[in-house]
């Protein structure tokens, strides 16, 4: 793999603040966070003593901020980054219902409303209609529960995924299930096939709270010739992380498997603290990426070669003060993260074998569908004396075929053909 080594830069970290929900104000609780926007300043009141911590950031976002700036002012450049062969992360961190769903999902009832994961899934391929370039997408989506990594869509997604570092230091999932996808709508779908398979259960702070740490992955790859005459392929993976919240069970009152969820995600964000710590501590010598299939599998993503901004969330009531204690110490230490993006542009003949024998399976499709037009074109030609629709016989063609590759659902294996036996989501 050819990697033009780029100069360091700090992750981007990001406050995205909610305000007091309904019941917050009910149960009498106050607002502990002001927002100051304009000079990017988190400030945490004790209310008890009257003792005020301030934080600074990249960026930082009141309760009154729009999913549309918070994607454009944060997500635009990294899926850019990624289709340019850039690896791009975006991570959802936080406190209990504090939003972090709700930023990289959002609500599908309302476009407006929509967040990270399908505004990216749209952007890519509206970049790509933009491109003369071939490009190939294709869609994993995992999470992490109770320490296992699994599969959210395709079948077997009981089984335990093991993660392994190859030789040349990549970190990667084996059985992974990979969707190769044609289309925004198809990306989509597979993202939502994967969320209605997500454990997600009610607690005391959140009626649909997120059990485990979901991760979706898009792989993005394109062919160019090289200054040398030869091809290359561009090759970034974006990955969009919601992890599950912090909890304090005391507080959540949660119980058998409810408390053994939050446990196991406790313990693994203990370890992404850690981890964070250690990357900023000019004391480390070891980084405990290891400790948790998390942090194994965010390993570039974390002192890597990715471009990562990482969202933290946090809410305003002051009965979250210590969790959002918590949460903006981590951030505040995370900033001083440096990542090194690079550019990954593959040379090896199997890559540009396996890219080309990819697309050439489109261009079998074509030549199959435009045959068929071709002879429905000459029968309802004799049989009518009417020139044929081509258009809606594309439209339909093109649909049938976005749903038999995208039945994620019904446990039918898709793009089997697609499915390798693991894909890199780290490399050294
Ligand atoms: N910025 C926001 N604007 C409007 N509603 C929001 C915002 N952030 C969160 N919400 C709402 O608050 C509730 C909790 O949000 P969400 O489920 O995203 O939190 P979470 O941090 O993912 O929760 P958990 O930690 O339990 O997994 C949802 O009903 C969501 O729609």
């Amino acid at each position: 793999m050819l990697k033009a080594k780029q100069s360091s830069e700090p992750i981007k970290v990001v406050i995205r603040c909610k305000g007091l929900t309904q019941r917050d104000i009910e149960s009498k609780a106050r607002e502990a966070v002001t927002v100051d926007q304009s000079s990017c300043e988190v400030s945490l009141h004790d209310l008890a003593n009257g003792k005020c911590k301030k934080f600074t950031f990249e960026q930082v976002y009141d309760e009154d901020s729009s999913q549309k700036q918070v994607f454009d002012e944060n997500a635009a450049d990294i899926v850019q980054g990624v289709l340019g062969g850039y690896n791009g992360t975006v991570i959802s961190y936080g406190t209990c219902a504090s939003g972090k769903s709700f930023t990289m999902n959002g609500s599908q009832e309302d476009e407006e409303l929509e967040g990270i994961v399908p505004r990216a899934c749209k952007v890519i391929f509206e970049k790509i209609e933009q491109q003369e370039k071939k490009y190939l997408v294709k869609a994993s989506f995992v999470h992490i529960y109770q320490g296992e990594t699994r599969n959210l869509i395709g079948k077997n997604k009981n089984k335990s995924l093991k993660i392994f570092e190859t030789s040349d230091g990549q970190i990667q999932v084996k059985d992974i299930k990979t969707v190769r996808v044609r289309d925004a709508e198809s990306l989509l779908k597979v993202y939502r096939a994967g969320l209605r398979n997500s454990y997600v259960g009610s607690t005391r702070m959140n009626a649909c709270s997120t059990r485990s740490h979901m991760l979706f992955f898009i792989t993005i790859e394109s062919e160019e010739i090289g200054e040398d005459d030869k091809p290359y392929i561009r090759k970034g993976v974006l990955k969009l992380v919601d992890l599950a919240p912090a909890e304090r069970t005391r507080k959540t009152c949660c119980t058998g498997e409810r408390l053994k969820e939050a446990n196991s995600v406790n313990s693994s964000l203990s370890v992404f603290g850690q981890v964070v710590s250690a990357l900023t501590s000019k004391r480390s010598t070891y980084i405990p990426y290891r400790s948790s299939s998390l942090t194994t599998i965010l390993r570039d993503s974390l002192g890597g070669t990715s471009k990562t901004v990482l969202f933290t969330h946090i809410t305003k009531s002051s009965y979250s003060y210590d969790e959002v204690l918590i949460a903006l110490k981590l951030a505040n230490r995370a900033k001083f993260i440096k990542n090194k993006p690079t550019l990954s542009l593959l040379s090896d003949s199997e890559s540009i074998l396996e890219f080309q024998s990819e697309l050439s399976k489109d261009e079998l499709v074509e030549n199959q569908e435009e045959q068929k037009m071709h002879s429905f074109d000459v029968q309802s030609s004799i049989a009518q004396d009417e020139p044929a629709d081509h258009d809606s016989m594309v439209i339909e063609q093109e649909q049938k075929l976005a749903d038999e590759d995208l039945s994620v659902n019904d446990e039918k294996d898709i793009g089997e053909q697609d499915t390798p036996d693991a894909i890199t989501v780290s490399q050294q």
